[in-house]
C-alpha cells in the first residue's frame, strides 16, 4: 500500500486552513486524495472548505480516532488556542506535522508526549503553485517511515529537503520561509526603478515579474551556477557591469542588506521559541 493510500485509509486531519493549509489541501486533492479522507479544523473555513465538506470532507467535526497525519498550520500565535483540542491524538499511532514558524519540537513534546512522532517542517508560499521548498526535521520517535509520510504530503506542493538539526531551521525561516516577500520586494523595486527611468507602470511591472520569474527558471535549469549566468550576463564594460557595481558594492550593496534581512528573520524565528 503506497503512501497516499494509507492517507486516504486513516484519514489526515489539518488543523488551521489559511493560506498555506489551503495550499496543502488543494496539493493533495490534485494528488487524488479523497475530500472524504480530509479533516479541517478552523473557525472561519473559507467557501472553498465549505464547498469541500458538500464533497465529503469533514469541517469542524469530531476529532477522527487515530488520523495519519495531524498537520498544524496555525499561527505561531494561536498554538495555545488550538492544541489542547486535538491534544487527544498523542502517544497514538498519528504523526504530528507541524509547519509553524518558530514554534520548536519540545512545544509540541509538552501538548502530545515525547513518544509522539512529531515532525516540524517550513514550507513557502509557492506552495501555492505545487512550486515550495520545504525542510523538515523529526523528533526521536519519529522513524524513517514517520519522515517518508510527512515527505509524502509536503511534496505534494513542491521539493523537500532533510534537515540534520532543529536548529538549522531558523535560518531555513529565515532564508526561504520568509524569503518568497523578499523576491517580491525585488520585483516591487525593479518596477518602481523602471518607471522611474520613464517607462509606463504596467510595462515595468510586466518586465519585473517576468525578469524575475524567467531568471529564477533559468537557475533552476541551467547546468552552470547562477555566479556564471550572472556572468554571462555581463559584457565588459557594457550595461549590466555598470548596474552591478552599484548592486555588489561590499558595503551598501546587496550582500550586506541581505545577510541583514535573513538575519532579522532568523532571530525572529529564534525569538518566537519563548
Ligand atoms: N505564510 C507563509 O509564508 C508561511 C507560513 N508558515 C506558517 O504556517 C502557519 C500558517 O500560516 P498562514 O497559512 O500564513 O496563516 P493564515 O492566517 O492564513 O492561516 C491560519 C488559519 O488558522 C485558523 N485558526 C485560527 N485559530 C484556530 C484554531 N484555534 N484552530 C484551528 N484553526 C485556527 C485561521 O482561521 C486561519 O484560517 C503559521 O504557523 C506560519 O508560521 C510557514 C511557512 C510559510
Ligand atoms: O512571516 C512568518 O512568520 C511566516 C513564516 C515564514 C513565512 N511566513
Amino acid at each position: 500500500m503506497g503512501i497516499f493510500d494509507r492517507i486516504a485509509d486513516k484519514g489526515i486531519l489539518l488543523l488551521g486552513c489559511g493560506k498555506m493549509g489551503s495550499a496543502m489541501l488543494e496539493g493533495w486533492l490534485s494528488k487524488g486524495l479523497p475530500p472524504q479522507a480530509i479533516h479541517v479544523r478552523d473557525p472561519n473555513p473559507s467557501d472553498r472548505l465549505k464547498a469541500l465538506a458538500g464533497q465529503g470532507l469533514h469541517l469542524n467535526a469530531d476529532l477522527p480516532a487515530a488520523p495519519a497525519i495531524c498537520l498544524v498550520a496555525v499561527k505561531p500565535q494561536m498554538m495555545g488556542a488550538a492544541l489542547p483540542d486535538v491534544a487527544a491524538l498523542g502517544g497514538g499511532p498519528t504523526l504530528v506535522l507541524s509547519i509553524a514558524a518558530g514554534t520548536p519540537i519540545a512545544r509540541f513534546e509538552q501538548v502530545f508526549g515525547a513518544a509522539t512522532p512529531i515532525v516540524r517542517a517550513m514550507p513557502n508560499t509557492p506552495a501555492a503553485i505545487g512550486r515550495g521548498i520545504t525542510a523538515l526535521i523529526g523528533n526521536d520517535a519519529a522513524g524513517p517511515a514517520h519522515l517518508d509520510m510527512a515527505e509524502a504530503v509536503l511534496a505534494a506542493i513542491g521539493e523537500t529537503v532533510r534537515l540534520e538539526h532543529e536548529d538549522q531551521i531558523d535560518a531555513v525561516t529565515g532564508l526561504s520561509g520568509s524569503g518568497p516577500a523578499y523576491v517580491f520586494h525585488l520585483i516591487e523595486c525593479l518596477a518602481a526603478a523602471g518607471e522611474a527611468e520613464g517607462l509606463a507602470p504596467a510595462l515595468a511591472m510586466r518586465l519585473a515579474k517576468a525578469t524575475v520569474a524567467g531568471a529564477g527558471m533559468l537557475a533552476m535549469e541551467a547546468d552552470e551556477g547562477p555566479a556564471q549566468l550572472r556572468a554571462n550576463v555581463t559584457s565588459p564594460n557594457g550595461t549590466t557591469q555598470a548596474g552591478l557595481a552599484v548592486l555588489m558594492d561590499a558595503e551598501n550593496g546587496l550582500p550586506p542588506l541581505i545577510r541583514a534581512t535573513v538575519a532579522a528573520a532568523a532571530g525572529r524565528s529564534r525569538e518566537l521559541k519563548g
